[in-house]
């Protein structure tokens, strides 16, 4: 099912920090969120789980930082129950082992507390409990922005081959154009508030219209990059 929102808008201390944005999420679609720091993407995708949401849509939200998700003085196994919970699931009811080995951190003890384990086997547990409902849509919001270069790239490689066989959709907010080029299918490109210019991950790479999609992409062969 497509997910469609219209007039989606923000303001903040008395300032329009997005203007009326219309979006349209194809199931199984794979969006990057791109602009300069501070051109308002996670203020649209806080704005979009919120109205999605309200709409009854199952939205998941992956944060920047595992330490936004997991409480350090719970085990991981804690936190697999809460998330069952909180979508109303029986516990053990889910298919975390089928996450867990998609996303490779099957070998991770759900008796430790979130410090036993890495940071990218950390990450990569939050994007399971983001998947336990099989949501409509998954937001990341910089997901890979803790992780260094090599385990950001595994993450999102697990992350795609993951959602292969699912209808969730996926809005990727970020500053790394490289690791976003060849994971997404579709880029929008923000610009102080407004989504300015929306495309095929190619076009926008090679032929971009806009001066914030100019920016972007100048002066690098982003989809030529090995990760
Ligand atoms: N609660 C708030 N009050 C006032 N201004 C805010 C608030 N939240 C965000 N802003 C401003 O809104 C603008 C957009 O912020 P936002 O965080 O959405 O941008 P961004 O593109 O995600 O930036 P970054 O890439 O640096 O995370 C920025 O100028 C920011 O300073």
């Amino acid at each position: 099912m497509t997910l469609n929102v219209t007039g989606l808008s923000a303001v903040r201390s008395g300032r329009t920090i997005l203007h009326p944005t219309t979006l349209e999420i194809p199931p199984r679609s794979r969006i990057g969120l791109v602009g300069a720091s501070g051109s308002g993407k996670s203020t649209l995708g806080h704005v979009l789980i919120d109205d999605l949401r309200a709409r009854g849509y199952n939205v998941a939200h992956v944060p920047q930082s595992p330490d936004e998700a997991l409480d350090p003085l719970r085990s991981m196994a804690f936190h697999w129950r809460e998330a069952e919970m909180a979508l109303g699931l029986a516990t053990g009811s889910t298919d975390r082992v089928g996450l867990f080995r998609a996303l490779k951190i099957e070998g991770g003890d759900m008796r430790k507390r979130p410090w036993g384990w890495s940071r990218g086997m950390q990450q990569r547990f939050v994007i399971a409990m983001a998947l336990i409902g099989a949501p409509d849509l998954i937001v990341l919001d910089e997901p890979t922005s803790a992780l260094d270069p090599v385990v950001a790239a595994t993450t999102m490689d697990l992350l795609s081959v993951t959602l292969k066989d699912r209808n969730t959709a996926m809005l990727l907010i970020t500053h790394d154009l490289g690791l976003a080029a060849r994971r997404v299918d579709t880029l929008m490109v923000m610009d102080e508030g407004r989504l300015v210019e929306r495309g095929r991950t190619e076009d926008i790479l090679e032929n971009p219209q806009t001066r914030a999609a100019k920016s972007l992409s100048a002066h690098r062969s982003w989809l030529a990059l090995p990760c």
